[in-house]
């Protein structure tokens, strides 16, 4: 019996022992508390699921009367222990607690602390001791008590939860949402449905599985979620007290998009909730909808912190498939609580299919799977679900489950497959060739025999408000283009880089630069990513640069640009990429640097998105450009000499620790430098006045550029001098300060507006439109 085992093995590491006091001279003795135990409060956070500049925390938690003491092992391994304050002391939060006059030892550390490696145990300490500033206009993404969560209907709540009165929201009121989610979309200015909430919360709501594909940036996150607030607002409050069962688990592909959701949720729940709470001293207590927890368990932010949240109980669990398979592997109470979910929500599904997922979902999706149903039961294949085999014979998985599965691209084969796989004999077909994403279809095992299907998906591709462009240019002139947009056209942009290594070579040059520029991407640690995206979220005219990672569902508030620094190979990845901007109905604009050699898979890219004419060029203006590229090959050649300095002080320490590590003396030359050795090939020590020379031509080069990053550039035509004359006058923005900040001459209108006008020119003179048809396509994308 495995799971027993295991359940054994973990209430040895959680029980707590009374033991005598070690101190004789301690009055009374002391109680050493488990972490899993204590009344861990979340403290409210400013920003992004509490990520802030001040440490990329996931959340924060505090408790109030518990002292802390330090247990050292022989081999100088540190332990916190818990420690029990006798009585409550009326102090404010944070504060340290008397230990005084505690009573009683309990067993020390908890099963958590010690299951945990050292790596966790410092990433955890760390976040612990990280500040976070604390407002209370946002919400903390549990926001609650674990008093308020596991709270017990009692005799004081007698009134129903008032309704809402739809005057106040006439386009939601043929929604039967719970009345106090009305009362967040009032508070939220959430006037009206998105169309694609329009079709798939009725349908939720009355138990349907529901597949939804519509536009980027279209609200599909409330479209899945809402029914599912609902159904936990409208049920009645837990009888007893104790870990919360898990109702919804939501999987998202990335940890940005999954930590966003919580977010998201937790907002609207606080508006949700806020009415009751504000009314509470002044009308007769209201029957008020229970609490509503949302939980997230997501790779690369302390294991440790999110497995006490899961203990503690949530009723919505957002989370990656990778991490949450980890914790299922080692936690079978979770594994139970995963199999009888009431809810499933794939998010970004056919993101979740491909390569590096698909493994982990599909052995969190056979958990909700029905035995002896249409579904296949346990596979002695999956190490994982081999291992659950006694949770099958226990405990069945629900058949009322509804399956949300969306995406803003999710291929017809798919919304086929759905309804074909429930044919007359509810078999699968046979001879069908198999992909992975029939996979899914087959392993998600929909309790619905006919899945609604609402497919949004816009002409083109993108969102109707999204306006594009290209510029055509050689490889090695990407870089100055990027410049020229990103001064040209101030604004939060979002420049898509195709690999790590071409965001390192861009964050140093664009940064000597002086732009605001913050690199997001996989192979940089978690909290480095929040907290970049954070800045990026928090700076103006901000530039996120970053690869793929960032191009599925994250919704940052004004975006003004997407730049396809390197074209995306699919055409779902451009939709995903460019519907980073234009938002909500929001207009925004996407520009493709495009080199002669990509020009093929540009074609076959729009052609696939069921384009028959090539996208307009953005126009440039040339004046500007030997003043950047000047700027450009300075910063190029600031970078090339630093890079050459870091690169040798490695090779340098890395001899260094050779010799030691093989007990050889070096001979001093090599590290003083005097001596180039030829046969050292990865050591080319420089001579110290050479290293000298070097430091100060660098110094020199950086005022240069200091001094040219100061200058304005001007337009050809534009009179410095004499700002009344010459082709464009600049008089009237300069008296005004009306015209650029930068670009002396150059307009504020926005970047398509010049598109627009440069394409009405060239019609003209054409008479004919200005974008040429494309041509066949070659590639298939
Ligand atoms: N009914 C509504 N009225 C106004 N704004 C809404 C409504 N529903 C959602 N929104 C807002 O629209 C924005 C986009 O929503 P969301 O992130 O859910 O889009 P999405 O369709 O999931 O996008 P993507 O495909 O990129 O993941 C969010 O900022 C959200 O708060």
């Amino acid at each position: 019996m495995v799971q027993k085992n295991r359940k054994q093995s973990l209430n040895r590491k959680t029980s707590s022992h009374p033991r005598p006091s070690a101190s004789a001279a301690a009055p009374k003795p002391k109680v050493r508390l488990s972490a899993n135990t204590l009344k861990w409060k979340p403290v409210k956070t400013s920003s992004f699921s509490g990520i802030d500049g001040g440490g990329g925390m996931m959340m924060l938690e505090e408790l109030e009367d518990v002292g802390i003491e330090w247990d050292e092992d022989e081999g100088g391994r540190k332990t916190a222990k818990f420690i029990a304050a006798e009585s409550k002391r009326s102090k404010g939060k944070g504060e340290a607690v008397d230990e005084e006059g505690q009573d009683g030892i309990a067993d020390a550390g908890s099963a958590l602390d010690e299951a945990t490696s050292t790596d966790e145990k410092e990433e955890d300490q760390q976040d612990e001791s990280d500040q976070v500033e604390k407002t209370e206009d946002f919400p903390d993404f549990t926001g609650f008590d674990e008093d308020d969560l596991n709270e017990v209907d009692d005799e004081e709540h007698v009134e129903p939860e008032p309704a809402f009165d739809d005057a106040l929201l006439p386009e939601w009121s043929s929604i039967p949402l719970h009345a106090s989610l009305k009362r967040a979309f009032f508070a939220s200015r959430f006037v009206k449905p998105t169309e694609i909430q329009q079709r798939a919360i009725p349908a939720g709501l009355k138990g349907r599985d529901v597949v939804g594909v519509a536009e980027t940036g279209s609200g599909k996150t409330l479209a899945y979620s809402l029914p599912i607030l609902s159904y936990l607002l409208s049920s009645p409050k837990p009888s007893t007290k104790g870990r919360r069962p898990l109702s919804g688990l939501i999987l998202c592909p990335t940890r940005e998009l999954a930590l966003q959701v919580v977010d998201h949720l937790t907002a609207l729940l606080k508006h949700a909730l806020a009415e009751k709470e504000d009314e509470e001293d002044v009308r007769p207590k209201v029957k008020g909808p229970p609490r509503v927890s949302v939980g997230s368990v997501v790779g690369g932010l302390s294991a440790q912190k999110q497995k006490r949240i899961l203990d503690r109980g949530c009723d919505i669990l957002v989370a990656t498939p990778g991490r949450l398979c980890d914790l299922i592997k080692s936690d079978d109470d979770l594994a139970a609580s995963v199999r009888t979910i009431r809810f499933l929500v794939i998010d970004e599904a056919d993101r979740m299919i491909e390569n590096g997922h698909f493994e982990e979902l599909e052995s969190i999706v056979k958990l909700t799977q029905r035995t002896g149903g249409r579904a296949q039961g346990p596979d002695d294949d999956d190490p994982v679900f081999a291992a659950m085999s006694t949770l099958f014979e226990e405990s069945a998985a629900r058949s009322d489950m509804q399956t949300f599965v969306f995406s803003a691209t999710l291929s017809k084969d798919l919304q086929q497959n759905l309804k074909k796989r429930y044919n007359a004999t509810g078999k699968k077909g046979k001879g069908r060739k198999s992909s992975t994403l029939e996979d899914l279809v087959d392993k998600l095992d929909f309790r619905d025999a006919n899945p609604e299907v609402i497919d949004l998906s816009p002409e083109g591709g993108v969102v109707a408000s999204l306006r594009e462009s290209m510029v055509e240019c050689v490889v090695a002139e990407k870089d100055l283009y990027l410049y020229y947009f990103l001064l040209r056209y101030p604004g939060r942009s979002i420049v898509f880089v195709g690999s790590v290594d071409g965001i390192r070579r861009l964050i140093p040059l664009f940064t000597l630069l002086q732009l605001p520029i913050f690199p997001l991407h996989s192979q940089l640690q978690q909290r480095q990513r929040l907290k970049n995206l954070d800045r990026f979220k928090s700076t103006k005219n901000g530039i996120l640069i970053a690869t793929d990672v960032a191009s599925r569902g994250l919704d940052i508030p004004q975006v003004d640009h997407v730049i396809h620094f390197n074209l995306p190979r699919t055409a779902d990845a451009y939709i995903h990429r460019s519907g980073r901007t234009a938002r909500a109905k929001n207009e925004g604009f996407a520009l493709q640097l495009c080199a002669p050699e990509e020009k093929g898979m540009q074609r076959a890219l729009m052609k696939s998105l069921g384009r028959s004419h090539e996208l307009p060029e953005l126009p440039i203006e040339s004046g500007f450009l030997p003043a950047m590229k000047e700027r450009i090959r300075l910063a190029r050649e600031i970078e090339k000499v630093q890079h050459q300095a870091t690169k040798q002080s490695h090779d340098k320490n890395w001899l260094l620790e050779a010799a030691e590590a093989m007990d050889i003396d070096l001979d001093p030359s090599m590290l003083s430098g005097e001596e180039d050795d030829p046969d050292l090939p990865f050591f080319r020590p420089q001579k110290a006045t050479r290293g000298k020379g070097k430091a100060q031509r660098v110094e020199g080069m950086k005022e240069e550029l200091k001094g040219l990053l100061k200058e304005k550039m001007v337009a050809r035509g534009v009179s410095t001098r004499y700002p009344t004359s010459g082709s464009k006058v600049i008089v009237d923005d300069l008296l005004r300060e009306t015209g650029h900040t930068t670009l002396l001459g150059a307009g504020t209108q926005k970047a398509y507006d010049d598109v627009q006008e440069s394409k009405r020119k060239l019609g003209a003179k054409r008479g004919t439109t200005a974008t040429a048809p494309l041509k066949k396509k070659k590639t298939k994308v």
